[in-house]
């Protein structure tokens, strides 16, 4: 019904405004225009032209999506908090291949920060990350797919118009929660984190109003709240979610891992090597928790012993957080499996700070004292 609206409301806007916009790929103006009185939708003479807007403000994206929806295009949000990588680009594309038109949003939201987290630290390459988004908007022109039409930076003034913006648990502010999912595994360790991302997310989702939006399963539970959000609020938006890009060993792509360094990279494999594990178990016809976790834990303290046992020079210890099986709607830890609704192994671990570091050491961003918190998960499917 609201799929019916939105058309017919493409399509009177379409009769009434097609000079407007008949140089942006006019599906439903077939003359040229006289004029081009848009000033905020690119052209499209040349389909290799840079096409990339950036918006610090909302009044000019909201513009530029009020023409995109007039011209009857699609729009795919890929929200980020920049430093971006191929996970990134890996949901830009597959929004490029669903959307007409991409929008990536750059917004280091502070309020999913707890108040001793690393929000001061947290990487900020805004020009690697621009020109990573032209070169792969390049790419797509190429491909003929839809283009990154939008990066939306905004300020905190911006994002937060009540300011400021409170991360303390008890928070003052406009705020969103889901309880107790947004509590549970990264929320127990994070108390603030769900309810900064979902609110961020919400105010992400107004200002763009997208058709889609893309989400990485390296964040398995910001999905499911993220899902959440959207069935709960009604919002008239598809959820997407694209696959964990990973090193060839297994390690998930994170904006973090910069401040690894190769000791702390070497041995943060552990994690995804302990999913592995609890994995295997399930593939064999495991359904019980214990049946399916305890080789994940047994190599994770295996690993975690080995470490602790070796010279300071040489070691790089961590902390294991959680290893869970959980439901996959409701993230609630599982005695035993349903095989018939699948479930989600995912597990947090925390590097500590390099110790005794040696001359020339690769230490990462933050020289290896900065601790880095690694995530990753994978998803149990249900059996047919
Ligand atoms: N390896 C990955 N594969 C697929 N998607 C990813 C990957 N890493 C991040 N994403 C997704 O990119 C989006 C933006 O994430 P974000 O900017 O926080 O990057 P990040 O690498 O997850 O950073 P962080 O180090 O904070 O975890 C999220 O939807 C996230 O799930
Ligand atoms: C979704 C998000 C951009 C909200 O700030 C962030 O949590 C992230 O990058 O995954
Ligand atoms: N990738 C999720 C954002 C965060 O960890 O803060």
């Amino acid at each position: 019904m609201l799929q019916l609206l939105r058309h017919q409301l493409v399509r009177r806007a379409c009769r009434s405004s097609s000079a407007r916009f008949a140089r942006v790929i006019p599906r439903c103006s077939p003359k040229p225009a006289a004029r081009d009185l848009s000033t905020t939708v690119p052209l499209r003479s040349s389909a290799f032209a840079p096409q990339t807007q950036i918006f610090h403000d909302v009044a000019g994206l909201r513009q530029l999506r009020k023409d995109l929806l007039l011209n009857n295009r699609t729009v795919g949000l890929v929200p980020t908090m920049g430093a971006l990588h191929e996970g990134h680009l890996s949901l830009v594309r597959q929004a490029a291949s669903e959307n007409t038109d991409v929008f990536v949003s750059v917004y280091v939201n502070p309020t999913q920060f707890g108040l001793n987290e690393d929000l001061a630290s947290y990487p900020k390459t805004w020009e690697s990350d621009m020109r990573m988004l032209h070169a792969l908007d390049r790419e797509l022109a190429s491909l003929s797919h839809g283009r990154v039409s939008a990066v939306f930076a905004p300020n905190t003034k911006t994002m937060y118009p009540t300011l400021p913006p409170d991360s303390s648990i008890p928070g003052v502010g406009s705020f969103i929660e889901m309880r107790p999912l947004g509590q549970l595994l990264e929320g127990a360790s994070r108390p603030v984190f769900f309810r900064g991302v979902a609110t961020v997310c919400m105010k992400l989702f107004n200002i763009c109003a997208p058709d889609r939006v893309y989400f990485g399963q390296k964040d398995i539970q910001q999905t499911v709240v993220i899902r959440r959000l959207v069935k709960d609020f009604h919002l008239n938006m598809e959820v997407k979610i694209g696959p964990t890009q990973r090193e060839e060993d297994g390690l998930a792509l994170s904006s973090r891992n910069v401040y690894l360094g190769l000791r702390r990279r070497n041995v943060g494999i552990a994690l995804n090597q302990s999913l592995r594990k609890a994995e295997e178990q399930y593939k064999s016809g495991k359904r019980k928790r214990g049946d399916i976790l305890w080789p994940a834990m047994a190599h994770a303290d295996r690993i975690q012993l080995e470490q602790d046992s070796m010279d300071p020079a040489k070691r790089a210890r961590f902390e294991v957080d959680y290893i869970s099986l959980a439901d996959p709607v409701t993230m609630e830890e599982l005695e035993e499996m349903d095989e018939t609704r699948g479930a989600i192994l995912s597990g947090a671990i925390k590097m500590l700070p390099v110790e005794s570091p040696r001359d020339g050491e690769e230490l990462g961003v933050g020289g290896g004292l900065i601790p880095v918190r690694l995530i990753d998960n994978i998803v149990l499917d249900p059996v047919a």
